[in-house]
C-alpha cells in the first residue's frame, strides 16, 4: 500500500524550514517549471529556495490542505519552483526534467528511505520483510525472486485466468446491483465495490484461493481480514507522528499492532493450508502444480517466514491503488461520454462479441491503454514518494546533493507539469496515442514508480484494468448519476474521491434496441 511509500516524504513534511522566495535566488529563472543553475559548477543546496514547516502548518490546518496535499505540491511549487528544500536536508523535486535527472542517478539498490514502522511489527512477531520493508543486499535478492512470475507482461498473461474469472464475478455483481436500484441502472459507491474486486483478484493470484469478497454475504474471515487492513491502516498516521513513548499510553499503537496481527493471521492461515497441500503432493511423489504462492513456497530461497511477509507486503500494496485507479478511470470515462465512445469502438470491434478477450489482445488495445495511462497521470494515485540516494553525491537542476539527501517525489505535481502536458487538468486520452505526434517525457507521468525499485504488480494492475473496463464498457454505457455532481479528489495516503461515487450502468443492448 502507499502509505508506504509516503512515510518518508509525510515525516520530512511535517520539518520544513523557513521559505526564502523563489526570484530571490539567484539559481532560478523566471519561467518556473524550468529552472536550472546558471553556473557551470553545482550549487550547494543551501541556495535553494526553503519552504517553511511554519507556513507548511498553516497551510495544512488553515488554508485547507490538510486532506489536499497533492494541491498543496502544485500551490508550492508555483511559491518556489520545481526543486526547494523542504528542510535542512530534504529536497522536493516536482517537474519532470529534474526528476529524470535525480532517477538516472539512482542507487543500484535504491531506498526510499526509513521504513522502521513497518519493520517494528515484523520484529515484533518475528515475521519476515517484505518488499517494502528491506533494503540493500538483501531487497535485491528478495526482489530477484518476486519479479519472476510478476514482473514480465508474458508473466501476468499467466494470471489471465484467474483474472478473467474475478472479472466475471464483478460484472455479476455490477448486473446484480443494478437490479436492485429504482431504474436498474445504478450502482452506489462504485469505489467500494473497486476495493472488494481488487482484493478478490490480488488475492487470487497471492493465496491462489477465492475470498468470496464478491459474494452477497462476504465470509465472516474474509470480512474481519478487510476489518483488520481498515484498522491498520486507519492507525498508521498516529503511529508516524506520534512520538515513540506514547505507544505504551496511547491507544493507537494497540490498534495498529491489533490490525497487522488480523492482516498476518488470515494471510497465515492461507498460506500455510497452501503449504499442507504441496505437502502432500511431495509425501505421495505427486507433481507440485500451482501459481505465485506455490512457486514463492517451493523456492530454495524463501523460508516460509519470508513468504508471510512478502505476500502480505505486495497484497495490500495491490488493493486500493488498483480499486482507486479504477474508480478514477470509470469517474472520467462517465465525464466524458466523446472519450468512452471511442473506447467502446475499440473493444466492440477488435474482439468478436461472443467471446472474451486474451490477455495479449487487451494489452494490445492503443485505446484502452490510454485512458488508463491518461487517468493515471490525472490520479497518480500514490501522488508522492521518496528516494535516498546514499552511495554517491548527485547533482539535479545545477545543485549539488550529499550522499544520503532524502527526496521527496511530488508525482501529483510532476504530472500535471504545464509544459509537458498542455491543459493538463483536462482528460485526453488520445496524448499517449503513437499517431506521429510526440508523446510527452515519459518522466512527466511515472504512476508506478521507476526502475529497478518500481512496482512489482504493474503489469498485474495493468491487466486487472484493462479486463475489467473492457468487459464492462462491452456491455454498458457509464454515465454520472444526475444528483451525483462532481467529485473532488482527497489525499488520505492514496488520492481517493471526497465522497461515494455512484454510477449509471446503461444497458448498450437495451438502448441499441430501443
Ligand atoms: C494501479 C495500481 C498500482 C499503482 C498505481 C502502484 C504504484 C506503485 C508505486 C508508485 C510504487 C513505488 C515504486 C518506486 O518507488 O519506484 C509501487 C511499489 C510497489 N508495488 Fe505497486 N502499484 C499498483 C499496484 C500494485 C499491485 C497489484 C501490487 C502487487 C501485486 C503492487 C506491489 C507493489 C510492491 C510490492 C511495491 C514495492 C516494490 C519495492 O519496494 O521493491 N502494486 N507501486
Amino acid at each position: 500500500m502507499a502509505v508506504w511509500l509516503c512515510q518518508s516524504a509525510l515525516k520530512r513534511r511535517g520539518m520544513w524550514l523557513w521559505p526564502h522566495r523563489v526570484f530571490a535566488t539567484r539559481a532560478f529563472s523566471t519561467e518556473m517549471g524550468h529552472t536550472f543553475a546558471s553556473q557551470d559548477q553545482p550549487r550547494p543546496m543551501d541556495d535553494l529556495p526553503h519552504a517553511s514547516s511554519v507556513k507548511l502548518l498553516y497551510r495544512l490546518l488553515f488554508q485547507g490542505f490538510y486532506n489536499r496535499t497533492h494541491e498543496l505540491q502544485i500551490y508550492q511549487k508555483q511559491q518556489y519552483g520545481p526543486i526547494y528544500r523542504d528542510r535542512v536536508n530534504g529536497v522536493v523535486i516536482n517537474s519532470p526534467q529534474h526528476l529524470e535527472e535525480l532517477l538516472r542517478n539512482e542507487d543500484k539498490f535504491p531506498s526510499r528511505g526509513d521504513m522502521s514502522i513497518w519493520k517494528d511489527y515484523r520484529d515484533m512477531r518475528g515475521f519476515g520483510d517484505g518488499p517494502f520493508t528491506v533494503e540493500g543486499e538483501q531487497w535485491y535478492k528478495l526482489r530477484s525472486v518476486l519479479n519472476k512470475r510478476m514482473l514480465h507482461p508474458r508473466d501476468a498473461a499467466d494470471y489471465s485466468g484467474v483474472i478473467s474469472a474475478v472479472v466475471t464475478d464483478f460484472v455479476d455483481r455490477i448486473v446484480y446491483l443494478r437490479q436492485c436500484s429504482p431504474r436498474a441502472d445504478l450502482v452506489t459507491d462504485l469505489a467500494n465495490e473497486l476495493y472488494r474486486f481488487s482484493l478478490e483478484g490480488i488475492a487470487s493470484i497471492l493465496f491462489e484461493t477465492r475470498l468470496g469478497c464478491l459474494e452477497k454475504e462476504i465470509p465472516a474471515g474474509t470480512q474481519d481480514f478487510i476489518a483488520a487492513i481498515a484498522q491498520m491502516f486507519s492507525n498508521v498516521l498516529a503511529v508516524l507522528l506520534m512520538p515513540k513513548w506514547s505507544r505504551s499510553v496511547l491507544p493507537h499503537w494497540k490498534r495498529y499492532i491489533a490490525g497487522w496481527d488480523g492482516i498476518f493471521s488470515y494471510a497465515k492461515q492461507l498460506i500455510d493450508k497452501k503449504l499442507e497441500v504441496i505437502q502432500q503432493r511431495v509425501d505421495t511423489g505427486q507433481e507440485v502444480e500451482g501459481e505465485y504462492l506455490t512457486y514463492l513456497l517451493s523456492n530454495p530461497q524463501m523460508s516460509v517466514n519470508d513468504v508471510y511477509g512478502s505476500v502480505t507486503e505486495l497484497l495490500l500494496a495491490g488493493v486500493d491503488t488498483t480499486s482507486n485507479s479504477l474508480t478514477w478511470t470509470f469517474y472520467l470515462l462517465s465525464k466524458n461520454p466523446q472519450c468512452q465512445d471511442k473506447l467502446y469502438e475499440e473493444v466492440s470491434t477488435l474482439v468478436p462479441a461472443d467471446r472474451m478477450p486474451s490477455a495479449q489482445e487487451v494489452v494490445r488495445m492503443p485505446y484502452l491503454r490510454a485512458v488508463v495511462k491518461e487517468s493515471l497521470r490525472m490520479y497518480p494515485v500514490v501522488s508522492m514518494n521518496a528516494r535516498l540516494i546514499s552511495s554517491k553525491e548527485v547533482s539535479v537542476g545545477g545543485y549539488r546533493f550529499s550522499k544520503n539527501t532524502p527526496f521527496s517525489l511530488f508525482h501529483y505535481a510532476i504530472s500535471h507539469d504545464e509544459d509537458t502536458f498542455q491543459e493538463p487538468f483536462t482528460f485526453r486520452p488520445e496524448r499517449w496515442l503513437r499517431d506521429g505526434c510526440d508523446r510527452p517525457n515519459a518522466f512527466g507521468s511515472i504512476p508506478f514508480g521507476y526502475g529497478v525499485r518500481g512496482c512489482v504488480g504493474r503489469r498485474i494492475a495493468e491487466l486487472e484494468m484493462y479486463m475489467l473496463l473492457f468487459r464492462l464498457i462491452r456491455m454498458f454505457e457509464i454515465k454520472p448519476d444526475p444528483t451525483g455532481g462532481d467529485l473532488k479528489c482527497i489525499s488520505r495516503t492514496v488520492l481517493i474521491p471526497d465522497k461515494p461515487l455512484n454510477l449509471r450502468f446503461v444497458d448498450r443492448q437495451r438502448e441499441n434496441s430501443a
